[in-house]
């Protein structure tokens, strides 16, 4: 079968051999899109998709603009429509030229795409293309999935981004351009070695093409049975998640039943859910441990700036990250406002109020003298006083109660204008005489919450 042949198969396979359709052709003007251009146009003209090109002039090098002028001369010949984008220099970032400049030509493409009507985007990435990003993926690392090289064809906007070139090399294209004439501009930059992608184009894939000339296909064909093999794992992956599912949450226990090789990849992919981020199985191992460990010293595990993951109960779930309630310090005081409940610890609310609250307070004879009132961690002077004159030690009251000594120091008072402790909180209140004369009746209460996403359901 001819190169033409091969091609105008690669078209037919991606259902692109019809003149209702258009298609965006990505010319750079080097070698691969002018090959690929040149075999769009000998695809029978009853078969041939209406062409559209899409070329972005980078300005990054002297030649830019005689590579623009060329295409503009060459699409006018022929009649085909063109599309160019300006990349000025002043829209250069200075650091990853390459980056920034290959999405703004996904960025264009898409736009062309979309004025146009057009089903497919096709580029001129070819097999020495697939095998260079095999290496450099291979020399990064991370996961079999991150290995995954250039798709011969996938999604892109409303429609298709197509790689027709995929199976031919780089030598096969160049003998088709010399065969046919056609003119290319060889980009200079890629005689830059300190590149690494031209690196190892130039001097380690012809090495490992001279250990067996067939590397390049070797390279495809890893690449089918790492897709077939990815998306066998992905189906299995994707039935196992609901075993392990309660709702939002995620069962400890169930997860753990999986057979192992299976549980990583499931923590990945409900964590993919509901973070919408793909964590590597890599990175995501010390998650793994923490999580299936019952002796983790923390429940709590940042996984974003904005969300962390939360166990409890042999439940896991993903929630947003909580403000924690500052520690108060023994020097800290809060002035306690009526009607008004005042958080004094993660989970515990005190208020004053001149109504009965809903919750269970206890009824105090409060004197204007009394205001303002302050919250305050209890001192060692602080005193109750009794109700028959006597006085009593918060200290005393704490050790009564049993409260453990690593929880005292937290524990606050309500003290009045004069520094006298009303209300030892949680534990005890002062006496006062409730038949004191000018006094208005106030209800003290203490409110307890629960930590939002800390008592899981099961
Ligand atoms: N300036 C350009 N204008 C239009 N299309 C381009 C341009 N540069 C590259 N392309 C398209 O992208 C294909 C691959 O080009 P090249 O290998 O230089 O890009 P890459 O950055 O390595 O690949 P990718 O863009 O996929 O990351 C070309 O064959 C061509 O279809």
């Amino acid at each position: 079968m001819t190169l033409i042949q091969r091609f105008n198969r690669a078209l037919a396979q991606q259902n692109l051999l019809s003149p209702d359709q258009t298609i965006v052709v990505a010319v750079s003007t080097g070698v691969d899109s002018m090959v690929l251009l040149d075999l769009l146009q000998r695809v029978p003209v009853q078969q041939r998709p209406q062409i559209l090109v899409a070329h972005v002039n980078h300005h990054l090098r002297a030649q830019s603009a005689e590579e623009a002028a060329f295409l503009t001369d060459y699409c006018a010949t022929r009649s085909i429509s063109l599309k160019i984008a300006e990349w000025s220099a002043d829209q250069h970032p200075q650091n990853g030229v390459e980056a920034a400049g290959r999405q703004f030509r996904y960025d264009f493409f898409a736009k062309v795409m979309a004025t146009s009507g057009a089903t497919a985007v096709l580029t001129g990435h070819h097999a020495n293309d697939q095998a260079e990003t095999y290496l450099m993926k291979l020399a990064r690392g991370g996961d079999l999935a991150q290995l995954r090289g250039i798709q011969a064809s996938r999604p892109f906007q409303t429609g298709q981004l197509v790689r027709p070139l995929l199976t031919f090399s780089k030598q096969q294209l160049r003998d088709y351009a010399s065969e046919h004439q056609l003119t290319f501009y060889e980009d200079v930059t890629n005689q830059d070695v300190t590149l690494t992608r031209n690196r190892l184009r130039q001097r380690v894939v012809p090495e490992l093409m001279q250990v067996n000339p067939e590397f390049l296909s070797h390279v495809a064909t890893y690449e089918q049975q790492l897709s077939t093999l990815l998306s066998a794992k992905a189906q299995m992956v994707a039935t196992l998640l609901p075993t392990v599912q309660v709702q939002q949450q995620l069962d400890l226990q169930q997860l753990s039943k999986l057979p192992s090789q299976w549980r990583l990849p499931v923590l990945q992919a409900w964590l993919q859910k509901h973070t919408r981020q793909l964590v590597s199985e890599t990175k995501l191992v010390p998650t793994y441990h923490w999580a299936i460990n019952s002796q983790s010293a923390s429940s709590r595990l940042p996984l974003t700036a904005t969300l962390e993951l939360v166990k409890a109960a042999g439940m896991l779930a993903v929630l947003p990250v909580k403000k924690r309630v500052k520690k108060l310090r023994p020097s800290e005081k809060i002035m306690v406002d009526l009607d008004q409940w005042q958080k004094i610890t993660a989970t515990q609310s005190v208020g004053v109020f001149r109504t009965s609250p809903t919750v269970a307070s206890q009824p105090f004879p409060l004197l204007n003298s009394d205001m303002p009132l302050v919250l305050r961690p209890w001192q060692p002077g602080d005193q109750l006083k009794l109700k028959h004159g006597g006085q009593q030690l918060v200290r005393r009251v704490l050790i009564d109660q049993k409260v453990p000594r690593s929880e005292r120091t937290a524990v606050q008072v309500l003290v009045n204008a004069h520094g006298t402790v009303l209300w030892l909180v949680g534990h005890k209140f002062s006496y006062r005489d409730p038949n004191i004369a000018r006094a208005q009746t106030v209800f003290l209460a203490l409110k307890h919450t629960e930590l939002k996403g800390v008592h899981l359901k099961r």
